[in-house]
C-alpha cells in the first residue's frame, strides 16, 4: 500500500523515555505512529498539521473512513495489539499474516515495564485502502490512545482521551484485564457521558461499535475464549434485572443506550515471556499458542473487509476529510470551559455530601426565619430581626457541622463559608421584605410626593403673588409631574403592572426623602 509522500512519523522514543518529540521529522518517509493529540500539562492539543498530512492524502481524503481505536487502562497491551492489527492490514491476503516466529513486533511503540508509554492520541501514518465485498472502497485508520488511570493523569485527562477516541472512532476496543469489573463499567459510563456532552446532536445511540476485549481471561471452562464465549459472558454482565439496585441498572442501561453494537472477546494470557521477560521483543516464538490462535480470530473480526464499520456521525457517513474537521471541532470543546469537570469518585461524593448538607442547613434557616418574619407575619423591629437571624444562623451552621460529610476539614470549611455567605444574603432580602411591611416605609413615596406637591403649591402661590411668573410656572410644572407620578404609582401598586415605572418613582422619592432636610432648609 503506498504511503503519502508527506507523511513523517513520530520518531520512536528511546527506551524508558517519557518525553516524546512529536514533531514530524521531514527526512523520514517510512510509515509510523503520528502524534495527533498531544497532552500538555493536562491540556490536550491537536496537531492539526500532522493529522492533515494523514487524512488529506489524495488517495484517501474522499473515501469513507473506518476508524479502529483501542482504549483502556495503561500498561495492558493496547499498542501491542494494534501492532498485530498493522500486520494484518499489511498482509491480509495471506493466511500467515500474523508473521514469522522470529520477527520482532514493530509499529506503535510498546514495551514492558510499569510506567506509561503512549501519551495523547496517535494514529498510524498509513491509511489503508480496503475494498469491501460490495465493491466500495474505504479508508482504514488505526488509533492508539493514552492509557487511562496512570499516575500522571487526572480523571479529566483519561475521560478526555477516551471520549475523544470514542467520538471519532467507528469501532472502539475497550481493553480490559482479566474480567469486567463494576468500576470498568462505571468508568465507561462516565467517559461516554463526557463524550455525549460534547456532541451537538445527541442521537439515541451516539456511538457505533464497542468491543470489550478481555485480556488474560482465566476462566475458559466457564466461558470459552473468543467472541462466542465473550458475548455470552457480556450478556450476563450487562443483564438488567428487576431486583438489581438502581445504580447497577443505570450503568447497564447507559452503556447499552450509548452504542449501536456491543461485543466482547475473551483473549487468553499470552504467556509469562510476554508478561515478564524484559528482553521479549514481540516475536511469536515466545507467545503462547492459545493466544496466537485467538488473536488470529480477533483481528479479522475487527478488520476483515466484510467486518469494517464506516464511521458515521449523526447518521451520515464520514470521509477522511470530514473526520479532520470533526477532530478540530471536538478538541475545541474539550479545551473550552463549558463542559463540567469529571471528578474522582471521592471528590464527587464529597461535593454531593457537602451540597446536601448546605441545602439542609439553608432550609432549616428559612423555615425558622419564616416563623419570625414570614409573609403573613407583622413588621419586626430591625434590631430584633438581626438578633433572631444571628441565633438561627448559628443554629443552622451547627446543623451543617453536625452532618457527617466526606472530604476532610478544609474541604467542608469551604462549604461552611459558602453557607454563611448565602445565609447573610437571605437575611438581607428578609430585612428588605420586613422594611416593606413598615406602614411608614410603605407610605414614604406618596408622603414624599404629597410633600413635594404642597411645597411647589406654596412656592407657586408665593412667587405668582410677587410677580415671579416664570418661577411660579416652574413650580406648577413640578407639582403637575408630582401629581402624575402619584397617580402612576397608585396604579402600579394597585394593578401590579408597569413595575419598572413604580420602581423608578420609588427610587426618586427615596432620593428626595433622603434629601428632605436639605429641601426643607
Ligand atoms: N499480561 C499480558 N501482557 C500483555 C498482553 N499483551 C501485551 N502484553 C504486555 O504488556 C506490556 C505493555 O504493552 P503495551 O502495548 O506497551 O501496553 P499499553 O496498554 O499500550 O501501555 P500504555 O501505552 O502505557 O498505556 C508489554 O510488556 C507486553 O508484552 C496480554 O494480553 N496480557
Ligand atoms: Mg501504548
Amino acid at each position: 500500500m503506498d504511503l503519502g509522500k508527506n507523511i513523517s512519523p513520530t520518531p520512536q522514543p528511546k527506551e524508558g523515555s517519557q518525553e516524546k518529540d512529536v514533531k514530524p521529522v521531514e527526512e523520514k518517509k517510512v510509515a509510523g505512529p503520528i502524534q495527533i493529540v498531544q497532552a500538555n500539562e493536562h491540556n490536550f492539543e491537536l496537531n492539526a498539521t500532522a493529522l492533515e498530512e494523514v487524512l488529506l492524502q489524495k488517495h484517501v481524503k474522499d473515501l469513507n473512513v473506518v476508524v479502529v481505536s483501542v482504549a483502556g487502562a495503561f500498561r495492558k497491551g493496547k499498542s501491542f495489539l494494534l501492532d498485530f492489527m498493522l500486520r494484518y492490514m499489511h498482509n491480509r491476503d495471506k493466511d500467515s499474516w500474523i508473521g514469522g516466529n522470529d520477527e520482532p513486533l514493530t509499529g506503535f511503540t510498546w514495551r514492558g515495564g510499569c510506567e506509561r508509554e503512549t501519551t495523547g492520541i496517535q494514529v498510524w501514518s498509513e491509511v489503508f485502502v480496503v475494498e469491501k465485498p460490495d465493491g466500495d472502497k474505504v479508508a482504514v485508520l488505526l488509533v492508539d490512545t493514552q492509557g487511562a488511570f496512570d499516575s500522571q493523569s487526572t480523571i479529566k485527562d483519561s475521560a478526555t482521551v477516551f471520549a475523544l477516541s470514542t467520538m471519532t472512532s467507528s469501532v472502539q476496543v475497550y481493553n480490559l484485564s482479566s474480567n469486567i469489573q463494576e468500576d470498568d463499567l462505571q468508568h465507561l459510563q462516565l467517559f461516554t457521558e463526557y463524550g455525549r456532552l460534547a456532541m451537538e446532536e445527541v442521537s439515541e445511540k451516539p456511538f457505533q461499535s464497542l468491543m470489550f476485549l478481555i485480556r488474560d481471561w482465566c476462566f475458559p471452562y466457564e466461558f470459552c475464549y473468543g467472541m462466542k464465549g465473550g458475548n455470552e459472558f457480556l450478556d450476563k454482565r450487562l443483564q438488567v434485572k428487576h431486583n438489581q439496585h438502581e445504580e447497577l441498572q443505570n450503568v447497564r442501561n447507559h452503556i447499552q443506550h450509548c452504542f449501536s453494537n456491543i461485543n466482547c472477546f475473551l483473549l487468553p494470557h499470552p504467556g509469562l515471556k510476554v508478561a515478564t521477560n524484559p528482553k521479549f521483543d514481540g516475536r511469536l516464538r515466545d507467545i503462547d499458542e492459545d493466544f496466537k490462535k485467538e488473536l488470529a480470530q480477533l483481528v479479522p473480526l475487527l478488520l476483515a473487509p466484510s467486518q469494517l464499520v464506516e464511521k458515521e456521525i449523526g447518521g451520515n457517513k464520514v470521509t477522511c476529510k470530514d473526520l479532520l474537521e470533526y477532530f478540530k471541532a471536538y478538541i475545541k470543546i474539550y479545551q473550552g470551559e463549558e463542559l463540567p469537570h469529571p471528578k474522582t469518585m471521592l471528590q464527587a461524593t464529597a461535593e454531593a455530601n457537602n451540597l446536601t448538607a448546605v441545602a439542609g442547613a439553608k432550609d432549616l434557616y428559612s423555615k425558622k426565619m419564616e416563623q419570625v418574619c414570614g409573609g403573613d407575619k407583622p413588621y419586626v423591629a430591625p434590631a430584633d430581626l438581626k438578633r433572631c437571624h444571628e441565633e438561627i444562623r448559628d443554629y443552622s451552621v451547627s446543623y451543617f457541622r453536625s452532618v457527617k460529610k466526606m472530604g476532610g476539614k478544609e474541604f467542608c470549611q469551604r462549604y461552611q463559608n459558602q453557607l454563611e455567605s448565602e445565609l447573610e444574603e437571605t437575611y438581607t432580602n428578609l430585612s428588605k421584605q420586613n422594611e416593606g411591611k413598615n406602614i411608614f416605609y410603605a407610605a414614604r413615596t406618596p408622603a414624599t410626593l404629597f410633600a413635594l406637591m404642597f411645597i411647589t403649591y406654596v412656592v407657586s402661590g408665593v412667587t405668582g403673588f410677587i410677580g415671579l411668573s416664570t418661577l411660579a410656572t416652574l413650580a406648577n410644572l413640578v407639582m403637575g409631574v408630582a401629581l402624575l407620578s402619584l397617580c402612576a404609582w397608585g396604579y402600579v401598586k394597585y394593578s401590579g403592572e408597569f413595575r419598572e415605572v413604580g420602581t423608578i418613582i420609588d427610587e426618586v422619592a427615596e432620593a428626595l426623602w433622603v434629601q428632605r432636610y436639605l429641601l426643607v432648609k
